[in-house]
């Protein structure tokens, strides 16, 4: 297949390797336009993949079969939207991030669209991607249109295994987005690693209380024994993790809150649910966002909301 990989950080550069090794062609996207994008990946099994992949060609986007979107929640919209009058009618594009909201977002575009989450952990280690530890994608429809390309999960889990299709992908994603409402803001607040959590159960048990409710009003069958099974599950495996979010509020990066706790808060609202500790941990977050981008203009940097 010709596929087109948007956004060629951690996630990005190890889709592209693990494509091309299937035999794939493909090609990178990048913000600053550049013809060419490397690719510096140690798998899983220590072995190093360097190349050079073809970047930001028109004429390849105009002939890919795939948009894989590998961008921060918050980035995606805009690039997508920028890419979509290039790109084939009927080329699928799966979005690949954590949080919920971009398929709203992406209303007008003519794509099939389809979503998906990964428990894949790759790092950026300065000028090189490590990819921590295999995993599993879940992809699904995120249009009508895109119910019928279930052939896809098989292609990319030749690449990288494993991937799974739903077809009904909103389960999988409400509990990934339940797992990142706790452990995200609550390792920032704490500033510690994701098992260091466990100190904090009483915390997460109200976190849990108001996120199973907004789940079980949005449809989803789910309680919230299941939904702090899960959570307390995902702190375990992940207990030597840095999660995400803190390492974005340590480099000063704008974090995924708006489509983490925010996604969570804007259906609370929309069900009439009140969710204070949610609510409280997202403008923490908000609030250390807003301190570093002021701290930044003050002293004559640009925004980091490029
Ligand atoms: N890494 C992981 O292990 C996991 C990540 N995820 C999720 O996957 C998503 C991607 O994560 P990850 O790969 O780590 O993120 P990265 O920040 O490493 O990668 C995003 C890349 O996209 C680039 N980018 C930003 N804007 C654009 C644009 N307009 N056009 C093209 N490229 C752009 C960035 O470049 P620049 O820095 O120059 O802006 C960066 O290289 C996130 O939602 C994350 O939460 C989920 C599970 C695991
Ligand atoms: C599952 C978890 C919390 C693992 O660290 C994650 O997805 C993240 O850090 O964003």
């Amino acid at each position: 297949m010709k596929i087109t990989v948007l956004g060629c950080g951690a996630l990005g550069q190890i889709w592209l390797s693990a494509l091309d090794d299937q035999g794939h062609e493909v090609q990178g996207w990048l913000r600053v336009p550049q013809p060419w994008c490397s690719v510096n990946v140690v798998g899983v099994d220590g072995e190093t993949v360097n190349k050079m992949f073809i970047a930001n060609d028109p004429l390849f986007l105009a002939e890919s079969e795939l948009l894989l979107v590998t961008l921060k929640a918050w980035q995606v919209s805009e690039a997508v939207k920028n890419l979509q009058a290039l790109l084939p009618e009927h080329c699928p594009i799966l979005l690949l991030h954590n949080g919920m909201g971009t398929l709203d977002e992406l209303k007008g575009v003519k794509q099939p669209l389809l979503q998906g989450i990964t428990t894949h952990a790759a790092k950026r280690d300065g000028t090189v991607i490590v990819h921590v530890a295999n995993g599993i994608t879940h992809i699904g429809p995120g249009t009508p249109d895109s119910a019928a390309l279930s052939s896809l999960a098989e292609t990319l889990h030749h690449a990288l295994p494993d991937v799974a299709w739903h077809d009904h992908l909103a389960s999988a994603s409400w509990q990934k987005l339940a797992v990142n409402c706790v452990i995200n803001p609550l390792t920032v607040e704490h500033d510690c690693r994701n098992g260091d959590l466990l100190e904090h159960r009483s915390q997460i048990s109200v976190l849990c209380e108001e996120i199973a409710l907004v789940m079980e009003r949005e449809g989803q069958h789910t309680s919230f024994d299941s939904v702090m099974n899960y959570v307390l599950a995902v702190i375990e495996s992940t207990a030597e993790n840095s999660s995400s979010m803190r390492q974005d509020i340590h480099a000063q990066r704008r974090t995924e809150i708006e489509y983490i706790t925010g996604y969570l808060l804007r259906r609370a609202r929309a069900q009439g649910i009140v969710t204070p500790e949610n609510s409280r941990l997202y403008e923490l977050v908000k609030r250390k966002e807003q301190n570093y981008e002021r701290e930044r203009i003050g002293v004559g940097l640009p925004g980091t909301w490029h």
